[in-house]
């Protein structure tokens, strides 16, 4: 039985949302991986879409702007009163992703040092981190070394997909923008993350992110589930004896398999 209501029309993703700047993209394809475009077509997504659903933190510095930016592509609404988080909270956010339902819960931590303690027992088990600064406070954008190597150290660094974010972006003009852009980007390839900027009050970008952020983490769910599930491509030599014979995998003619 499905207790769960229907995904909302505005989260359905049916094509790979695009980079912001394509030096510091996390990978600059067009589409989906066609091994996942495939198994999605096929429905052989493993538990993706079934009971998976995939942690992302939120991290950064005090009042860099964390619960605005999940507050405003979750609930769509922007409060200017600052609030401290204490400890964590967190939103599930249900998409769907090439026909097949697929889950985030976003984690959003405290910044405070005081509640530094707390928000660090939250951050295993990432599929995404997402570290954010205030594009008009240098000194964020320093922090953000510090809090990815504190989310690291509960991660593992190989598979999790790395984000580094400008928030405020409407508080900047257009040249302090372009200055804080420049060394971002170079935070962003040092770190090997892809950099995105945005505003939660104007909500410029807000929506293009997350649903990167759904779209690349939903990806690299599939492509880790077919890899565990032995999934070869056609063209893939399948040894069957340590002699000399090699069998290829070809398509079918009666399914046209693009990844068994
Ligand atoms: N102008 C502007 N103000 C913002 C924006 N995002 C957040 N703020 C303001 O910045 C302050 C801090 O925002 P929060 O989202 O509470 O910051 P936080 O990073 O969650 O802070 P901690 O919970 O202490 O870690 C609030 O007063 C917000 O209204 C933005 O995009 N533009």
């Amino acid at each position: 039985m499905n207790i769960l209501a229907p995904v909302r029309r505005d989260r359905v993703l049916a094509e790979l949302p695009q980079y912001l700047r394509k030096e510091a993209a996390l990978h600059v394809h067009k589409d989906f991986h066609p091994r996942v475009t495939c198994a999605c077509q096929e429905h052989r997504t493993g538990t993706v879409g079934r009971f998976k659903i995939s942690k992302v933190i939120v991290v950064g510095d005090l009042s860099v702007g964390k619960t605005c930016l999940i507050n405003r592509f979750c609930k769509d609404t922007f409060d200017k009163n600052y609030k401290a988080t204490i400890g964590v909270d967190f939103e599930m956010e249900r998409f769907e992703v090439l026909g097949i339902p697929f889950s985030l819960q976003l984690w959003d931590t405290a910044g405070q040092e005081r509640f530094k303690c707390i928000a660090s027992t939250y951050y295993r088990g990432a599929q995404a981190i997402i570290i954010v600064f205030n594009l008009n406070d240098v000194a964020s954008l320093e922090h953000t070394k510090q809090w990815l190597a504190d989310a690291l150290k509960e991660n593992d660094p190989s598979s999790v997909l790395l984000f580094l974010v400008g928030s405020k972006k409407d508080l900047s003009t257009p040249a302090q923008y372009v200055l804080m852009e420049r060394d971002a980007i170079k935070v962003a390839q040092e770190m090997k993350a892809e950099y995105w900027a945005v505003s939660s009050l104007t909500g410029e970008n807000v929506r293009e992110f997350f649903f990167r952020v759904a779209a690349l983490t939903f990806e690299a769910n599939v492509l880790a589930e077919l890899e565990k599930s032995g999934a070869r491509r056609i063209g893939d030599v399948v040894r069957i004896n340590s002699d000399d014979n090699n069998l290829y995998l070809t398509a079918s003619k009666k399914k046209p398999t693009c990844c068994l």
